[in-house]
């Protein structure tokens, strides 16, 4: 089938790689034209496992190709994938300008029937808005084209996103019952069919569900995110360890094991932006969204967590201390730093002065870029107390650094030569904002050992270090 998608971005570029893999003939646009260039030449403008490939595969095979022309992607097929992004506006509600410009775009140049789909995560009722907005341009144009408007929202994780969409878990698709509405059905499914061979992953409803559907899943998986997030604080004081409790419920398949981890906050594109989308969405049909508003919440004060772990050892006053920071991406396998905890973290160390060397072995050019926007809003009130900068290794952050703080598990930061931490950071303490490590076993090589919701080990209890270096 021939499928236009606009949008290049995580979810844009996935869709259309994975489409043209299983032989659609695909044109991807976007209105940034250093990224068409980019993609044109066969450069990846994101880290995603696996795309390179696709994306080379299916360009050098002519399924795949890349234009800034809105009018070729329109001409180009009738099933028009809207995948442009959906940024958080200041009350928290979803901001809709590039979809409905993408819609009015598509209105302008519509050549006969077209099945527009909104992949990118929109409130409920979009599709009647970007419905309006088609209509409402095309009579101004004096133009008269068939079109239907179908909800697809996308369910892929970053750094897993190829093999999510290639093996979907659901497949969701809101449609409405008008003969158009139906069409669009038929042609959906033959799309994904090749994504559901051994058993059926479409879920068909009405528009509405489906749009709701994509924020109940996300506020689904970030209120379990939080619930843990709290116990852990609250095991802390009570001498209780979370990860014991983690694998104590996660056994009972009512519950199961997947996002239970507690840690120094959910971050990402996606769980942040979309829960105060739905809060929002609450707030204008009466409906006062408490658990949520408490997720919300209870996941900004998360972020903070391990800077108050920081300052209650070390003081308000970090300026003669240099932090080693691993990880800064939101999560693993992907250079994504939108809303990361390590923006909050690095920013509130360097704010009191410390000095912060951070390893990320995907992320480093984008949390630069990150960090210098968080950082020059304090600039305008005088100059930084403290300074932030990304090193080449994962080594070289330990240069100086009086303590070590995890951000993000990559496999790499799994399994660190203990004792040499031991005999590098000048404070020996370790801040695991995502519970890697055994306390015990650090507490055996003499460092301070800080996790979210881990039960302490006092370090001096442990076989000092230069005992363990004789024994081995
Ligand atoms: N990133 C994810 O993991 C993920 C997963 C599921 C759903 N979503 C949702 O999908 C949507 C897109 O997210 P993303 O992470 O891919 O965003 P992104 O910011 O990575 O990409 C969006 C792209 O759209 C382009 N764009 C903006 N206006 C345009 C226009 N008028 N014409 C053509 N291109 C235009 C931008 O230049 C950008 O390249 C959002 O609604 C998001 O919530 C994201
Ligand atoms: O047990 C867990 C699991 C995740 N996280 C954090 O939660 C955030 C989000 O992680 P994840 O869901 O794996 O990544 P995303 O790529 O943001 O994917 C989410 O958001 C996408 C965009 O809507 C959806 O498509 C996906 O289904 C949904 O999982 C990250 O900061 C993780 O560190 C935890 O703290 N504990």
């Amino acid at each position: 089938m021939r499928v236009s998608i606009v949008g290049s971005g995580y979810v844009g570029l996935v869709t259309a790689a994975c489409l043209a893999e299983v032989g659609n003939k695909v044109l991807c646009c976007d209105i940034d034209s250093a990224k068409v260039a980019q993609l044109k030449n066969g450069i990846s403008p994101i880290y995603e496992p696996g795309l390179d490939e696709l994306l080379e595969r299916n360009q050098r095979e002519q399924r795949l190709d890349f234009t800034t022309n809105i009018e070729e992607a329109v001409n180009h097929a009738e099933l028009i994938f809207i995948c442009v992004g959906t940024p958080p506006k200041e009350d928290g509600s979803a901001d809709l300008q590039h979809v409905l410009k993408v819609a009015q775009q598509i209105a302008v140049h519509m050549n006969g029937f077209k099945v527009i789909i909104n992949k990118s995560t929109v409130p409920v009722g979009t599709g009647e808005r970007v419905a309006d907005e088609v209509r409402r341009t095309l009579i101004q144009r004096n133009t008269l084209h068939a079109f239907t408007v179908v909800s697809n929202p996308e369910f892929l994780k970053e750094g897993a996103a190829i093999d999510d969409f290639l093996r979907p878990d659901r497949i969701v698709l809101g449609t409405d019952e008008t003969p158009a509405g139906q069409r669009a059905l038929r042609m959906m499914k033959a799309l994904y069919a090749p994504f559901q061979r051994h058993h059926e992953r479409l879920m068909c409803m009405d528009v509405r569900s489906a749009e709701l559907t994509k924020y109940a899943a996300n506020a689904m998986l970030a209120t379990r995110i939080s619930f843990m997030n709290e116990l852990a604080n609250l095991a802390e004081k009570i001498g209780a360890d979370i990860e014991q409790v983690r694998a104590g419920i996660g056994s009972d398949p009512r519950i199961g094991f997947s996002f239970l981890y507690a840690g120094c906050g959910y971050g990402g594109s996606c769980f942040p932006k979309d829960v105060r989308a739905l809060i929002q969405t609450g707030e204008e049909a009466g409906e006062n969204l408490s658990i949520l508003r408490a997720v919300n919440s209870s996941n900004q004060r998360q972020k903070r967590v391990l800077v108050d772990k920081i300052i209650q050892r070390f003081g308000e006053d970090l300026s003669n201390m240099t932090f080693a920071m691993w990880g800064l991406a939101f999560k693993p396998e992907t250079d994504d730093m939108r809303e990361a905890s390590s923006r909050t973290i690095a920013a509130e160390l360097v704010l009191r002065g410390a000095r912060v060397q951070a390893f990320d072995p995907v992320a480093n050019e984008t949390a630069r870029k990150a960090l210098d926007e968080d950082l020059a809003t304090f600039r305008q009130d005088g100059p930084l107390l403290g300074h932030f900068e990304v090193t080449n290794t994962q080594e070289e952050t330990l240069f100086n650094a009086d303590a070590l703080i995890v951000c993000t598990e990559w496999r790499m930061f799994k399994s660190p030569d203990f004792l040499m931490l031991s005999r590098t950071l000048r404070q020996k303490a370790v801040f695991d904002g995502r519970n890697l490590y055994d306390p015990a076993l650090l507490a055996d090589y003499g460092l301070i050992y800080e996790g979210v919701g881990r039960r302490a080990e006092p370090a001096d209890q442990g076989m000092p270090v230069e005992q363990i270096r004789l024994a081995s």
